[in-house]
């Protein structure tokens, strides 16, 4: 190991007014271009929607034939819709950025000689910042002064091994040059394994190393299962779209209908159906997800989280913190025998305080229990904790009587401890050979301990001659043993009644722990958690991939588990097809958060857990990831309900259209009408991401099912189709409809129909014991009423309409009624069906 390189410039970092000036020269430290540009881009990729191209292009054609008012108008049509979606996505997409700031990672920062903790985009070339284990390096950056400091550089070299790092003073060959492998720089993106440092910026945001690959990078981020689901929702209505569409435009041209108007009529039945709304209804729900979720102190880092916090039936925890108050105390050192030493507090107590890697709250304990003075000791190495070790080492020295003396301290897991122990130290003081007796006592002793629920440090020390100035792991044998240090870290009150809601609700809760298992067992047992099975750290190594995917199921306690095993299990829990919460907020816990469906991490937790994590708790409470899990399943209802209108109403009514074109010696509605019907049917869905979900439709864990969307669109979407027949039925024999009389009595009826079904399929129930939103009601009784008035108004001539007869409201008012009750009961015959099954 290599020892404490000193600072050699003793750089107060950068004055308040220097830092504005770079500030201004170099922009924000981030990696994405500003959003002011980003707003014009954002607005124009709504146009790459091939559809949309070749509506404005058409219209542009039959403007240059003759119909200009007609063109203008469809124009004027897809860019309200364009807009109108445009506006909802950026908004919500804006509320979404300003609250990832609020978890947005930080940096210690030397300025003006004094250290602030501010968050990476503020940071400008010249900073001094400090770092230690668990921060996320925040720009590229020379280190200056290091001190067992190991970075993992995975994300930019692929190399999974952690590399060491060191002082340009002290590096073999110092670099002038931003070498990913030069050992005295540092690079965005990597993260700091062990040890500290002080290192001075060089570049930020995009001419950093990572910025250079940040767009291959871009790309990485696997699809959500709800992502997949939307995906192949998409593919569906592109095959029904071009079905149909194809077929019309073959009928027509057949019919020698005019060509122009016949491609635009299909092209306008390809708009009709295709849910352009499902993004926006997607990323707007998410949104008021998000904000919701925020009232209760949850930061959604990534939206689309929040869909998976809905699928999710298994979440794996590890225990410190979430299951536990983490209000760690040192409650007891006892020495070999069990009796209180003061001889062992002292020796945790010279570990804890020269460990200069990655502190745990077991150390904070240390330190708070008592006031020691270690003035007579200085350091000399370490060997930093790690997770597979589980302990860590000092190498410290003093004066002695003759010349000085040097000892090593270790302190970690007692079994690993009491197993590299030859020999153990009594009362009082004197070092006796570890013998099978004094094994067993030891071990009874620490089983005891662990029974009564304390979490255990064992403590062991040796002297190693003064020539001795490095610390290796190797050097950890034939240690004498101390003692235990014993802490009390107790179980939160809330989290046995938050662990039984989630139970309740479909979510299976494992915990996956460093810890040991008697101590976790305990925890266990005072929350009242049941224990359905347990596996250790040692169990899993012994397994393969396929033995462990047959066991997770049943086990509900990973012991001893050091972080690829924590990883390896939720892999397996993946395989089995379980959408996989994690919990955690350690170092140990970044691999999982990354590979869980939802990573769910802390505000207190280090850098590497907080990027990786998809959500962020500033009150570590379980209940409140209860509620999480109930708004991801309301958001999947609202989302659903969308899905379900398109395909079952909107897609009967366009499918009569096109079957409508047989029969009718003209259009059965201008290309116009139909774009118009669409933007009014869009206008009225607007408000849909505000709508309640049945608590029915909260009690399990929510996920696409293209077998359900299939099923519910062949029941419903023929009723939808009869009606429209029997209108233009009515229309042709009673009213002897002529070419716009026709055109408009069905667009009215169309409206109608498709926009006040929703009150029949956005629940489950009989729909007057399901209240809906307000808003919900008022746009879509408006736009019912906006297309009823259209046909009177001085614009009807130009969009084809011409005045309805009285009569004709009866004749939809019996229409519509007797639709909404078809329709309700064909929905009641469907779900009661689908539980059968
Ligand atoms: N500061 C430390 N010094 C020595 N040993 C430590 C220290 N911190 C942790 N250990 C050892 O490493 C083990 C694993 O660490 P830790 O308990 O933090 O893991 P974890 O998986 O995060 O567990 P938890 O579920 O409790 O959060 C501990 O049980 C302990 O034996
Ligand atoms: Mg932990």
């Amino acid at each position: 190991m290599n020892s404490t390189t000193p600072a050699k410039d003793l750089n107060p970092g950068l004055s308040q007014a220097e830092v504005a000036l770079r500030q201004a020269q170099y922009g924000p430290n981030r990696l994405k271009p500003g959003l002011e540009r980003a707003v014009l881009v954002q607005f124009l990729q709504q146009f790459r929607n091939p559809l949309v191209l070749i509506l404005l292009v058409a219209s542009v054609v039959s403007a240059a034939t003759g119909d200009v008012a007609g063109a203008v108008i469809i124009a004027l049509i897809v860019l309200m819709s364009v807009t109108l979606d445009f506006v909802q996505a950026y908004r919500a997409g804006r509320a979404a950025e300003r609250l990832a700031l609020q978890v947005a990672v930080t940096a210690t920062v030397l300025r003006d000689g004094s250290q602030y903790e501010l968050p990476v985009f503020d940071l400008v070339p010249g900073d001094v910042v400090l770092l230690s284990a668990g921060d996320l390096i925040p720009a590229d950056a020379r280190v200056v002064q290091a001190n067992d400091f190991f970075v993992n550089q995975a994300q930019l070299t692929g190399e999974p091994y952690p590399v060491e790092k060191r002082a340009s003073a002290f590096a073999a060959a110092p670099s002038a040059e931003w070498v990913l492998d030069a050992e005295d720089a540092v690079f965005m993106g990597s993260s700091v394994v062990s040890g500290s440092a002080r290192i001075v910026i060089g570049r930020i945001g995009s001419a950093t190393a990572l910025g250079q690959i940040a767009d291959s990078l871009a790309t990485a981020a696997p699809p959500t299962a709800f992502e997949i689901g939307t995906r192949r929702f998409g593919l569906l209505i592109m095959r029904l779209t071009f079905l149909l569409v194809l077929f019309t435009l073959l009928v027509n041209v057949a019919l020698h209908r005019p060509l122009l108007e016949s491609f635009l009529f299909a092209v306008a039945l390809a708009v009709g159906l295709t849910p352009e709304l499902l993004p926006m209804v997607v990323s707007v729900t998410l949104t008021r997800g998000a904000l919701r979720m925020a009232a209760l102190k949850v930061i959604v880092k990534r939206p689309s989280a929040i869909q998976d916090m809905g699928a999710m039936d298994v979440l794996c925890t590890d225990k410190t913190g979430t299951l536990t108050e983490a209000r760690i105390r040192l409650e007891r050192h006892v020495d070999a025998t069990g009796q209180s030493n003061p001889n062992v507090l002292a020796l945790a107590y010279l570990n804890s305080f020269f460990e200069s890697g990655l502190k745990s709250p077991l150390d904070d304990a240390i330190l708070q229990h008592a006031e020691i003075d270690v003035g007579a000791w200085t350091k000399i190495d370490e060997v930093p904790f790690d997770f597979e070790r589980r302990r860590v080492s000092v190498l410290v020295e003093r004066a002695a009587e003759q010349g000085s003396e040097r000892r090593l301290v270790v302190k970690g897991a007692p079994e690993d401890v009491v197993r590299l122990c030859t020999h153990y130290q009594d009362a009082s003081g004197a070092s006796l050979p570890l013998d099978e007796a004094a094994h067993a006592t030891i071990v009874a002793l620490f089983d005891g301990l662990g029974e009564e629920g304390f979490r255990v440090l064992g403590i062991a020390w040796k002297d190693v001659p003064v020539s001795h100035s490095h610390a290796v792991v190797s050097d950890e044998t034939e240690m004498v043993f101390a003692g235990f240090a014993a802490f009390l870290d107790p179980p939160k009150a809330s989290a046995g009644q938050a662990l039984r809601a989630m139970a309740a609700s479909g979510v299976a809760v494992k915990i996956v722990t460093g810890d040991n298992e008697r101590v976790t067992r305990h925890v266990c047992t005072e929350l009242g958690v049941p224990i359905t099975g347990v596996l250790t750290g040692t169990d899993v190594a012994a397994m393969n991939d396929d033995a462990l995917r047959a066991r997770v199921e049943d086990i509900n306690l990973f012991c001893r588990v050091n972080p690829a095993q924590k990883n390896r299990i939720i892999l397996a829990l993946k395989a089995r097809g379980h959408v996989v919460g994690y919990l955690g907020d350690g170092i140990n816990d970044a691999p999982s958060l990354h590979t869980a469906d939802v990573g769910i991490s802390v505000d207190g937790a280090v850098d590497v857990a907080k990027q990786a994590a998809a959500m962020i708790l500033l009150e570590n409470d379980l209940m409140v990831l209860h509620q999480g899990i109930l708004e991801g399943r309301r958001t999947f209802g609202n989302v659903m309900k969308y899905i379900m209108m398109a395909t079952s109403s909107n897609f009967g009514n366009m499918f009569s259209m096109a079957a409508a074109t047989m029969f009718l010696p003209f259009l059965p509605m201008l290309p116009l009408q139909i774009l118009l019907n669409n933007l009014l049917y869009d206008v009225s869905e607007i408000s849909l991401p505000l709508d309640e979900v049945d608590a029915e439709d909260l009690a399990e864990p929510k996920r696409w099912d293209m077998g359900f969307i299939r099923n519910f669109m062949l029941t419903i979407g023929p009723i939808s189709s009869l009606f429209d027949f029997l209108t233009f039925y009515a229309l042709v024999q009673m009213f002897n409809a002529h070419e716009s009389l026709f055109r408009t009595g069905w667009f009215v009826e169309s409206i109608a129909t498709q926009v006040l079904v929703i009150f029949v399929i956005r629940t489950r129930r009989n729909p007057l014991r399901s209240t809906p939103n307000r808003w919900l009601v008022l746009s879509s009784l408006g736009v019912v009423l906006a297309a009823m008035v259209l046909p009177f108004t001085p614009l009807a001539p130009y969009l084809g309409f011409t005045s309805l007869p009285l009569e004709f409201f009866g004749l939809l008012a019996v229409l519509l009624g007797a639709y909404l009750a078809m329709v309700e009961l064909g929905k009641q015959w469907f779900y009661r069906r689908l539980r059968k099954v």
